[in-house]
């Protein structure tokens, strides 16, 4: 009994000793498992590792933020770089917008506040608008020029890109125009007869809709505003010459009505606004006007034959060319118009150059004012509704404007034709399109 005894004791001891070695062996494990987790958290480059096993623990840490400094300047550096070449393409940029805006501009008369004035001109890009502008400006005004670039073009104006006193502005007066202003010249409307035909309904919704827009805005800001009219209102006119006392000869539903008779509703309506809201309006009746900044593919008569003949292509006459026109140069015309609106006339005025000549004439004088001119001169059919005769009975503006047509046809006609020559030499014309193949784009 006491043998079997001490015998398990034997063993229960052996396998105590046993266990205990197990033990021991175990929690040496863990230890190296738990080391092994320590430096897979915070691994540190090997570099960083012999600092830790050379250096004393200070050095170290001074060691490692000198590193992570580093690092931060070295992106820091990075960015500045970035922002750098960012810098330089914007400055590139600038100096390419700079480059269209013109080192000098045109003389400029300074206006004290109480002289200055601050001019609207609607369509004021377009051939007639961009020579008034001119004026303005150099007389001192502050001008905002307002076009939706239907047949205006910014070319017209871009010589005074920039200047302090100049403002455009891209809008359709079709929509309301909220701004102050002194003066008014609304000349926003298509005026060569292939453009406004071409979009009847948006010629006429710019001389109504625009038209009352452009008067409403005079009445909310109490300024002068002058309506340019045309000799169109007198249609195919039963009187020779015009006065502004003849009421016309125009088909309310021929292809020219959206702009005779858009036109003869925006004078109605400017006396209307006159007489019921007590605005102050000036009505000019412009005749047949040409010069420089006509389009090349305007598409009237003057820049028709003018390309003809600088290209000897054949001139054309539509019909049999005995009808008759009186051109006024845009020179003149622009001083009628400025004249018209400083003075106290309210009734409309005539604003023509009454030297009338043939169709057929007129082909002849410009084919001889070009030299070497080839082109032939050909009849082909007639325009629907073509006014037959035209003059402009101008009493009325010498009397009360003391103003007349200066510049003589031959003279005006010898500038407009250097301009388009100018315009012919300086592009190969779109791509070798010819005039007669370029469509304004309609908009509605
Ligand atoms: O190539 C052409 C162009 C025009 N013509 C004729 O030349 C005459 C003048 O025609 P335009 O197109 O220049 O101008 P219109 O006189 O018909 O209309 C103009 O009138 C006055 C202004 O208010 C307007 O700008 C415009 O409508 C017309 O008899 C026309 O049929 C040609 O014989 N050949």
């Amino acid at each position: 009994m006491i043998r079997q005894s001490l015998k398990y004791r034997k063993t229960i001891t052996v396998i105590g000793f046993l266990c205990l070695l197990l033990l021991v062996y175990l929690l040496l494990i863990l230890k190296r498992d738990i080391n092994d987790k320590v430096t897979s958290h915070q691994r540190l480059s090997k570099k960083e590792e012999r600092i830790f096993e050379s250096e004393p623990k200070r050095e170290k840490h001074v060691k490692l933020a000198k590193m992570e400094l580093d690092k931060n300047i070295h992106s820091t550096i990075k960015e500045l770089q970035d922002a750098k070449a960012r810098i330089e393409h914007l400055e590139k940029k600038i100096a390419i917008l700079e480059g269209r805006i013109p080192e000098k501009y045109p003389d400029v008369k300074y206006l004290g506040y109480k002289e200055r004035k601050r001019i609207l001109v609607t369509g004021g890009a377009g051939f007639v608008g961009s020579h008034l502008v001119d004026v303005l400006m150099t007389q001192g005004h502050e001008v905002i020029v307002v076009d939706n670039f239907f047949t205006g073009r910014k070319r017209n104006v871009e010589h005074w890109f920039g200047h302090r006193n100049f403002e455009m502005i891209h809008h359709d007066i079709v929509n309301p125009l909220y701004i102050e202003a002194d003066e008014i010249y609304h000349l926003a409307s298509p005026a060569s007869p292939p453009h406004y035909m071409q979009n009847p309904v948006k010629t006429i919704k710019t001389n109504t809709v625009g038209t009352i827009n452009m008067l409403g805005l005079a009445r909310r800001v109490g300024a002068k505003i002058l309506i340019a009219s045309t000799s169109e209102v007198y249609g195919d006119p039963m009187v020779h010459p015009q006065p502004e006392s003849y009421w016309g000869h125009v088909n309310p539903i021929g292809p020219r009505a959206c702009y005779d008779e858009g036109k003869r509703v925006a004078e109605t309506l400017a006396y209307s606004y006159a007489k019921q809201e007590n605005v102050s309006v000036r009505v000019a009746r412009i005749f047949n006007t040409y010069g420089p900044r006509m389009h090349v593919s305007d598409g009237r008569v003057v820049s028709n034959f003018i390309m003809q003949a600088l290209q000897n292509l054949t001139i054309t006459v539509y019909g049999n060319g005995k009808q008759t026109r009186s051109f006024c140069y845009v020179s003149d015309l622009v001083d009628g118009l400025l004249s018209l609106m400083a003075s106290s006339y309210t009734l409309p005025v005539n604003l023509g150059n009454p030297v009338e000549h043939t169709i057929e004439e007129f082909a002849m004088i410009i084919k001889n004012l070009v030299p070497g001119c080839r082109s032939t001169v050909a009849t082909g059919a007639a325009v629907e509704d073509d006014p037959q005769r035209r003059r402009p009975d101008i009493a009325v503006a010498e009397a009360n404007l003391r103003w007349s047509p200066k510049v003589t046809l031959k003279d005006g006609l010898q500038r407009t034709i250097d301009y388009f020559r100018e315009e012919l030499s300086r592009t190969t014309f779109y791509n070798n399109q010819t005039y007669m193949d370029i469509n304004v784009k309609p908009h509605n």
